[in-house]
């Protein structure tokens, strides 16, 4: 059995082996304790909310959840229905409760479950927070003389109407129902089922709708290789004659997540997303404020903002880092590679169903595909580059010690004959090349593998440069 550790966002485990109703009831308690020592004076509740998701017996771990928050006598908003986590970090700020516990094991394959924890201020805790559940896990569990009570919680109606008054809808329904657009949302068995015909309140073509906790031996990551039938419908559509606009908007297990698929069926991850984003909410919404980007986020994200005049500021990975800094600076938008974009108009949160809906206003209003959206965005900027990203299994935890120490003792000069001008450590070893490209090396904080980013002029010199670090990762 393993530890119980918080990792990136919250603490994950196997169902039955790890993931267990035991275990769950030790962390829930002493999670419902350190909210109410961290935000209880300030909200003055001793409420808290419990979302799930729709992975194997969420609703179940979830009713344990709030059993064991009852009895340690704090009152509970159960909710009656699964729901995008960043509903329930909505909850959380809306109803002035201590915080959120999300039964969601995200973009983890089926045999996962989570425990993700969301503070009052409407999104992940902080570390120090998570340091305080996992060192209480050792005391006994306090049992309340009162036990708090239960209410139940509808989720959806609040946090739809809050996304519905941050875009205008009228745009895009109007372009969807006078068949000029059509909307494929790939919610891959996940939390954002019926999400966006809830809000836009019209049909759209959503794939893989039903509960499947398996995610048809997958998982429920927006990947291209999870993604055949979303590329399928899109290649069907362009074949009808007369096919007016298409997207495809992707959202990942809990709903955080989001990539998209653009109408000549090419796959959109959050790193070209981003840019487009800047550019709509600068050029259309007129929004100002800061960039907040992670060390593996593309070069194009700081060409646009550059654009339009918005400081950039870099975090390391993992949207805790990015949610920070929103809570401190006024901040636009705040992105990361793996899917997860906020914005300062909403909480200090990623929010999947919010992306899809800007990206649907920046097709709306400008008329156009997001193929050349993003092309426009290459010409203005003078950018043009590709990425990718692979991840290496590591065999154990030597591996891991010996490729750091490898790093730190004998620092790589030259990658595939191009010779390193700068490496930064802020989060791994960035090492930024003399043709124009980038390469990060890092060790993920939520799995056991080796991280091997590139950015690079052409998808040849990517999968180049991948190819020598996953050598070089090989050899030592
Ligand atoms: O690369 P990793 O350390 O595995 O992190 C990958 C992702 O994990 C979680 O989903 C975090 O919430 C994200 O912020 C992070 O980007």
């Amino acid at each position: 059995m393993q530890q119980i550790k918080f990792g990136t966002d919250g603490w994950r485990g196997l169902i039955a082996a790890d993931f267990t109703f035991e275990r769950l009831a030790l962390v829930a308690a002493a999670a419902a304790q350190v909210l109410k020592d961290s935000y209880g004076q300030d909200t003055g509740s001793n409420t808290i909310i419990v979302g799930y998701d729709r992975r194997f017996m969420a609703e179940d771990f979830a009713t344990k959840t709030a059993q064991v928050v009852q009895a340690a006598g704090f009152d509970v908003l159960l909710s009656t229905s699964y729901a995008p986590t960043p509903a329930f970090s909505w909850a959380a700020k809306q109803e002035n409760a201590l915080g959120a516990f999300v039964l969601t094991a995200s973009h983890n394959p089926g045999g996962y479950l989570g425990f993700k924890v969301k503070g009052a201020f409407g999104g992940s805790v902080p570390e120090e927070i998570t340091q305080q559940i996992e060192a209480k896990l050792a005391q006994p569990s306090v049992t309340a003389q009162t036990p708090g009570k239960i209410q139940t919680y509808e989720p959806w109606q609040s946090y739809c109407a809050g996304l519905r008054a941050k875009v205008n809808l009228d745009s895009i329904k109007e372009l969807i129902s006078q068949g000029k657009l059509t909307v494929y949302a790939d919610v891959m068995h996940g939390a954002a089922a019926g999400g966006l015909e809830k809000i836009l309140g019209m049909p759209i073509e959503e794939l893989n709708t039903s509960r499947d906790p398996l995610f048809g031996g997958g998982a429920p990551e927006p990947l291209p290789r999870y993604l055949s039938q979303l590329f399928r419908s899109i290649r069907s559509h362009r074949r009808q004659p007369g096919a007016g606009l298409a997207v495809g908007l992707v959202f990942d297990g809990d709903s955080d997540r989001v990539a998209a698929v653009d109408g000549e069926g090419n796959f959109l991850s959050s790193q070209i997303l981003i840019p487009i984003l800047i550019e709509h909410l600068a050029e259309r919404h007129h929004f100002t404020g800061e960039i907040v980007k992670t060390v593996s986020g593309s070069e194009l994200i700081p060409r646009v903002a550059q654009l339009y005049g918005l400081p950039v500021y870099e975090t390391p990975i993992g949207y805790k880092y990015i949610a920070d800094r929103m809570l401190s600076a006024q901040v636009l938008l705040g992105g990361e590679e793996s899917g997860g974009i906020g914005y300062g108009t909403h909480i200090p949160e990623r929010d999947a169903l919010l992306s899809a809906l800007y990206v649907l206003e920046a097709i709306a209003q400008s008329q156009m595909d997001l193929s050349q959206l993003y092309r426009r965005l290459q010409d203005r900027t003078g950018y043009n580059a590709a990425y990718d990203r692979i991840d290496l299994h590591l065999s154990g935890m030597d591996v891991r010690s010996r490729l750091l120490e490898q790093l730190e003792t004998q620092p790589i000069t030259e990658i595939d004959g191009n010779s390193v001008i700068d490496c930064q450590t802020t989060d791994g070893y960035k090492f930024r090349l003399a043709n124009d490209s980038w390469l990060l090396i890092r060790f993920s904080g939520t799995e056991p593998v080796l991280r091997l980013y590139c950015e690079a002029p052409t998808i040849k010199q990517v999968h180049q440069t991948l190819n020598w670090a996953k050598d070089w990762a090989n050899s030592v």
